[in-house]
């Protein structure tokens, strides 16, 4: 089992962010902004779904790379954490998800 973690990953990004690296996409998309990132996670969780309801496997894993570093990208110039994110995650664990699902407040 490998050991590299989205922790890893996390820290990763946020130093390619910052770097000033040219060759950097990590750099290149952080200066770009959330609207291109945020389209860019887009596309990623769209190959995703093509991916997975082809059947194609390999095609499953690479583009659920693309998709999980793009999203620690959107993460990071949102200002959240992995770690905001896991402590919900957590939170969650505490009841079932169809429980969660009746929580939340409806809007429409
Ligand atoms: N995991 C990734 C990763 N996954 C995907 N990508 C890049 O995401 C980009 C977008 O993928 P696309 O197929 O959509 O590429 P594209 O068609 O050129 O995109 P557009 O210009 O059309 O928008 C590609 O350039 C991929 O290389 C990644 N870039 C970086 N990382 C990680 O971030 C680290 C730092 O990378 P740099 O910031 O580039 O140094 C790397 O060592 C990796 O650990």
């Amino acid at each position: 089992m490998t050991q590299f973690s989205l922790n890893d990953l996390e820290k990763i990004v946020h130093e390619r962010a910052h770097s000033g690296d040219p060759e950097s996409w990590t750099a290149k998309l952080y200066a770009k902004g959330i609207g291109k990132a945020a389209q860019k996670l887009g596309e990623e969780a769209v190959e995703t779904v093509i991916a997975a309801v082809s059947g194609d496997t390999k095609a499953v894993i690479s583009e659920s790379a693309d998709l999980i570093y793009h999203w620690l990208v959107v993460l990071g110039i949102s200002g959240v954490s992995l770690d905001d994110v896991l402590a919900e995650l957590e939170r969650r664990t505490e009841r079932s998800g169809l429980a969660e699902k009746a929580s939340r407040q409806r809007t429409d």
